[in-house]
């Protein structure tokens, strides 16, 4: 994929329908639920889990023993009644010894097992959520600008950090205590079984309403986690758009109006929160009433029969041991079930995004690119047959054709919206055309090699972006083998050495977010370096709008002439300054070449390109 050195925040969508284009058709991208096939969620569970498998055969085996070591308690306490007290009656203190120390050494095993479980329960689920944090990234730097148009990067967030959470809650603290639960129901009632069979058969008798209960808990509660989870990525959307452009934000003091919409928004995940919290409590007050009522009942139908010679007294301590052990997990229960709904939830969510393919793939039989000497002023560039619509809108650029000889320098000029940054980013393959290619020097763009691509073509936008690190690592983004000596000659060259000298740490200070340490025009020197650095054959050059001060402009003009030297160069161009340096003037309307040639041609030639030209003269000359 072509490298953007810089970066410029995209239209939303809907914004992009060509003029008097069709109606945008709905988008599915725009959703926070993104469309997965189904059973993705399952397949992603599985593939995440894979590589554990024989850790994950070994959690449950340390769990199974360490569940038969603690259910083994009431058991003991039983025989302890009815055979160890009656010995020790007789003067045989034997068995009661033996059942207490079998006692002991369940209860230390059982302590044991459990730190090696949680020890080892704890390593898989960090493995897998590290895989998963590193899945979600790659896959969301994967996916095409026409992607990240429509789905906001807010949302990506809330994917990798709320949604991965809440699987980590499940697999931190749930799961464990999931499968403790249904293990332990297994034993108990197979004990209970065993014990006595009627204490079994109430045992099993009383899950009924459990079951019905559970069963409509799950299907009102995954609901409202669906829409908490919405809820949650909307108030995250909304914090990373406000302060990702705080700038506009106050320079346009929205800070109230954006007060209000955040409270809106803060209020609703409250209330579902809220929802889900009541949800619960309606839960655990109705399983403790069916664990109360089996309580009771099994302890008054228990003496009854003890009364009557019917059931030893052991057997029906351990049996009220038993049920209470079997009921007590349920108020957790709630909670377990609460981390298997939100977990599930977002791992729909999660799935979803890595369903999404990139609409620019890397090609399966990539094509090489002749190779290029150095006398070589860049490569030629063609677009044949191009035709090409924004997925939410209608045609933008009609069918075109065009060819850019290597090493020319290209200015295109055109009424904003008229499609040159289309025309540019379909050069940038940040989209693909909807019909026909582009090719350079014959290749087309989508038979390259991602490394071959971003040595072809680069594209400077008009915000230069930089990334949190150093001044010279920003620089080498160009070219991450670059030697110190070569990052300082492509400062030099673009007359950015000095300033860059003069900071507190000279190519070593740190520019902060987004280079706020550094000026505007700064920013585009030190992006330009890096375009040097890189020596792409083609440059995209997408002018900034903003006049600089005027010192900083004659620096950003003479930096832009070197970098557009001895390649092949399209600038989009809002001075009519920069027309001049250009070979060839290609004038757009309504996403068409609706004029070109070279700059004196036009400015004789009485079409828009010359009337702009005599207005921009005369506003000069006032
Ligand atoms: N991501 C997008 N999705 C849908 N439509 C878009 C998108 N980006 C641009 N458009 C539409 O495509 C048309 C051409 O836009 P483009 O950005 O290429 O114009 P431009 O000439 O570069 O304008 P400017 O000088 O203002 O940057 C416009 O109608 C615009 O609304």
């Amino acid at each position: 994929m072509t490298t953007a050195v810089t970066d410029r925040p995209e239209p939303r969508e809907g914004a992009g329908a060509s003029p008097g284009g069709p109606q945008a058709a709905p988008d599915p991208v725009a959703d926070d639920d993104l469309p997965a096939p189904r059973g993705a969620s399952r397949r992603l569970l599985g593939s995440l889990l894979r590589p554990h498998r024989g850790s994950v055969l070994l959690v449950a085996v340390l769990l199974l023993l360490q569940q038969a070591a603690v259910q083994a308690g009431p058991l003991l306490i039983a025989l302890a009644i009815d055979r160890g007290v009656p010995a020790v009656r007789a003067d045989d203190f034997g068995p009661l010894g033996v059942l207490a120390a079998v006692y002991l050494v369940c209860a230390l095993g059982a302590g044991l097992l459990l730190y090696a479980f949680v020890r080892l329960a704890a390593r898989v689920s960090q493995n897998v959520l590290l895989d998963l944090r590193g899945r979600i990234y790659r896959h969301a730097q994967a996916l095409s600008l026409d992607f990240h148009d429509r789905y906001t990067s807010g949302r990506v967030i809330s994917r990798s950090t709320s949604d991965v959470q809440s699987l980590r809650e499940l697999l931190d603290e749930g799961l464990q205590e999931l499968l403790t639960v249904v293990v332990s129901v297994v034993y108990i009632t197979a004990l209970l079984f065993y014990l006595d069979f009627g204490l079994g058969a109430a045992a099993l008798l009383s899950f009924y309403p459990v079951y019905l209960l559970t069963r409509s808990y799950r299907r009102r509660a995954g609901k409202l986690f669906r829409q908490r989870s919405t809820a949650i990525a909307s108030v995250i959307v909304r914090f990373n758009e406000t302060l990702g452009g705080i700038r506009p934000v106050q320079a346009f003091r929205r800070e109230k109006a954006n007060d209000s919409a955040f409270e809106r928004l803060n209020r609703h995940h409250q209330q579902v929160n809220g929802s889900t919290i009541l949800e619960m409590a309606r839960f655990v007050i109705t399983s403790r009433i069916i664990a109360n009522v089996t309580l009771a009942v099994i302890a008054l139908w228990g003496a009854h029969r003890v009364a009557a010679g019917d059931l030893a007294l052991g057997v029906l301590a351990a049996g009220v041991l038993y049920v209470r052990r079997l009921y007590d997990p349920l108020d957790r229960f709630a909670m377990i079930l609460n981390y298997y709904q939100s977990a599930s939830a977002s791992l729909d969510k999660i799935a979803g995004l890595l369903a999404q393919s990139p609409d620019v793939p890397a090609p399966r039989d990539p094509v090489p690119l002749p190779s290029r000497t150095a006398s070589m002023p860049g490569r030629e560039v063609v677009f044949d047959q191009v035709s090409f619509s924004y997925r939410t809108g209608g045609e933008v650029l009609p069918r075109f054709s065009l060819t850019l000889p290597a090493g020319q320098t290209v200015a295109v000029v055109g009424e904003t919206g008229a499609g040159k940054s289309t025309l540019a980013k379909l050069l940038a393959r940040f989209y693909d055309p909807t019909l026909g290619r582009v090719l350079l020097d014959g290749v087309d763009l989508r038979r390259l090699t991602p490394a071959d691509l971003r040595r072809g073509v680069v594209m400077v936008t008009q915000e230069a972006f930089l990334f949190s690190g150093t001044v010279a690592e920003n620089i080498a983004i160009g070219k991450p083998e670059a030697s110190r000596e070569e990052i300082e000659r492509a400062a030099k060259a673009i007359g950015a050495h000095e300033f860059i000298a003069a900071l507190p740490e000279g190519y070593d200070t740190d520019v902060r977010k987004r280079g706020g340490r550094i000026s505007a025009g700064q920013r585009q020197l030190v992006a330009f370096a890096r375009v040097l650095l890189a020596d792409p054959a083609v440059v995209i050059l997408d002018e900034a709008t903003s006049s600089l001060d005027v010192p900083g402009e004659k620096a950003v003009q003479d930096a832009m002439t070197t970098v557009l030297k001895d390649r092949t160069a399209v600038v989009i161009a809002h001075r009519l300054s920069t027309v001049e340096i250009a070979d060839r003037v290609l004038v757009m309307d309504g996403g068409r070449i609706v004029e070109d040639g070279s700059p004196q041609e036009l400015i004789c030639g009485g079409g828009q390109f010359s009337g702009l030209h005599r207005a921009w003269r005369d506003s000069l000359a006032g």
